[in-house]
């Protein structure tokens, strides 16, 4: 049977056009009504939205399930979940080992930053950077963070759309307007309590519909038993990988521990998800809702994995399957769109929250709580349709979607981690420092991940992703063909060639420690004196009233910096 390998297919669907029935319009319509329902109910019910308390941080009401679903779904969109099953196609299962690096990407996030965060009690992460560097640090780190979310959700609203066009035929364009529209909608009418529970509804849809098509895919293949017959004799397993080559793609130091540094990234010091712990009733419910993503994070990662091996190309097989079965593959759609939404929402608010936050309300302290809210509801409005223009772009420049997020995460939200890292584990670190090392962390970023996309190698030559973004039909023993031609003439890269095929899993790690390296020789050279000194308990006197005992901040912060000397003995911090 012909196996077709979608990595980009920009306008026709390769396959015979699989039409939807009703039915499955249906479903996907009802998705979208749901969502925005759960968008209404929240604009017009408890305090309707008219403080930013209530629009970008819930109240800080929110218990430890729905938080802990919403910051699943904040990370696990359609890239994921079309994504990581071609992975598994094209890569075999070694992927799966990320699985080892949410261990310590959870632990750290829960009993390291979360106390930080929560104690001081923040709106936005970034604030964090002003109490401990300075004003430009803190403007940097936003800045940074917006351009890394911007792109990202261009890629996550694309990715669903693309997926629907190259398999059902809808309209490419239109799929992203219905879904940048209504997200747009639901995220300035509902705010936070409505971006958190269209996450908890469509994280029940995404796993149900990859449920239902494994289930499905199984039975058609004729029982679990000849599923893995065929997957052991296609030798789709790969059993651990511990080559220490850097530039190997996937191995288990790439994903277990690369993995760990895009994990503290994206679940330690990501505005999206330090938001959610934020707007947590108690420390210990954002603590506990940071355990509570490990196993749903494992049966996320396992779902995925299995189904890249049950359907290898999961949407012609969906399709192909599913087809008379009507409804199923509106659940599939429905589960692709799911993810979308609730990563696009999530997006869209915190944006909104550091820009009013970080940009806006320093210059403007005057502005009274009703345009503060006013004004997060026009900017997450606006980040909307920033969106629909970030998808275009998108457009542009696809080869593999899993890869160009990860390449995002890493490029951008390494340097981020570096300078968190920097200011909380390094007493003596100065703004300076920081900035310097915030430069040099992404100058090195880009360079890399720049130099691996004009030299087309990061993580070794991809079996099948073609750039000039064509979706190639290609037969098994044609993709095998390839796969030697591409391992042969792959010679083994050197120096500066060999700097740009490094794997993108190691991007968070290696710019992360180019920040904090360059972060401390910088503030070793310009001295000491120019530390900004605030002790924590001034910082939260003078902003924040109720707070919990600084003295247990600091003590905290003694034991996470370690180096207790120049800490709170000097009430200096
Ligand atoms: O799905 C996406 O939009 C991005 C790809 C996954 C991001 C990382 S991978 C490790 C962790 N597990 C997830 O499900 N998401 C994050
Ligand atoms: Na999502």
């Amino acid at each position: 049977k012909k196996w077709s390998v979608v990595t980009t297919c920009r306008t026709t669907p390769l396959l015979g056009v699989m039409h939807f029935t009703t039915i499955d319009y249906v479903i996907f319509a009802l998705l979208l009504v749901a969502s925005m329902g759960i968008g209404l109910y929240y604009a017009l019910s408890g305090g309707r939205q008219r403080t930013t308390q209530e629009f970008l941080l819930a109240d800080r009401s929110m218990s430890c399930l729905p938080v802990s679903l919403s910051l699943i779904a904040t990370f696990q969109s359609a890239v994921a979940i079309v994504g990581v099953p071609a992975e598994i196609y094209t890569h075999g299962t070694q992927y799966w080992f990320i699985g080892c690096a949410y261990i310590l990407g959870l632990l750290i996030p829960a009993h390291v930053f979360i106390p930080v965060f929560y104690r001081l009690h923040l709106t936005s992460a970034y604030q964090y950077l002003e109490l401990r560097f300075s004003k430009p640090v803190r403007i940097c780190g936003t800045l940074t963070f917006i351009f890394q979310t911007v792109i990202y959700m261009g890629v996550c609203v694309y990715t669903p759309a693309l997926a629907l066009n190259a398999v059902t035929g809808f309209d490419l364009w239109g799929a992203v307007l219905a879904t940048g529209l209504v997200c747009t909608l639901y995220t300035t009418l509902g705010g936070l309590k409505a971006v958190i529970w269209t996450d908890v509804f469509q994280t029940i849809v995404m796993f149900a519909g990859q449920l239902a098509v494994i289930v499905v895919g199984v039975q058609q293949t004729g029982g679990l038993a000849e599923v893995w017959r065929k997957v052991w004799e296609g030798n789709r397993i790969s059993g651990i990988d511990l080559n220490p080559d850097p530039t190997e793609r996937y191995t288990f130091w790439t994903l277990g521990v690369g993995g760990i540094f895009l994990m503290l990234s994206l679940y330690g010091v990501n505005q999206a998800q330090v938001q959610r712990y934020l707007s947590s009733k108690t420390e210990r419910e954002a603590i506990m809702s940071c355990y509570m993503v490990f196993p749903s994070l494992q049966v996320a990662l396992a779902l995925s994995c299995v189904m890249g091996l049950v359907m290898f190309m999961v949407l012609y097989f969906v399709m192909d399957m599913l087809q008379d079965l009507p409804g199923l593959s509106g659940l599939f759609i429905a589960c692709v769109f799911s993810a979308a939404l609730s990563t696009i929402s999530s997006a869209f608010n915190s944006l909104a929250t550091v820009t009013l936050e970080d940009l806006i309300k320093p210059h403007c302290s005057s502005m009274t709580e009703a345009r503060a809210t006013l004004l997060s509801k026009g900017l997450a409005c606006s980040y909307g349709l920033m969106c629909l223009a970030m998808a275009y772009l998108t457009h542009l420049m696809s080869d593999s979607v899993l890869q160009a997020a990860f390449k995002i995460f890493g490029m951008v939200g390494g340097p981020l981690l570096g300078i968190f890292c920097l200011g909380m584990f390094f007493p003596w670190a100065n703004s300076t420092g920081a900035l310097a090392g915030l430069g040099s962390g992404l100058v090195m970023a880009f360079w890399v991940g720049i130099g691996s996309i004009v030299t087309r190698t990061s993580g070794g030559p991809a079996a099948v992703s073609h750039f000039n973004c064509t979706a190639v039909q290609l037969s098994e023993n044609i993709t095998t063909a390839i796969g030697t031609a591409l391992n042969s003439t792959a010679v083994q890269p050197m120096g500066l060639q060999r700097f740009y095929s490094l794997s993108f899993m190691w991007y968070s790690a290696l710019s992360s420690f180019t920040v904090v390296i360059t972060g401390l020789i910088v503030s070793f050279l310009t001295g000491r004196g120019e530390l900004l000194i605030i002790t924590i308990e001034d910082a939260i006197r003078s902003t924040w009233a109720h707070h919990t005992h600084s003295s247990g901040l600091c003590s905290l912060v003694e034991t996470t910096s370690k180096s207790n000397k120049t800490f709170c003995n000097k009430n200096k911090y």
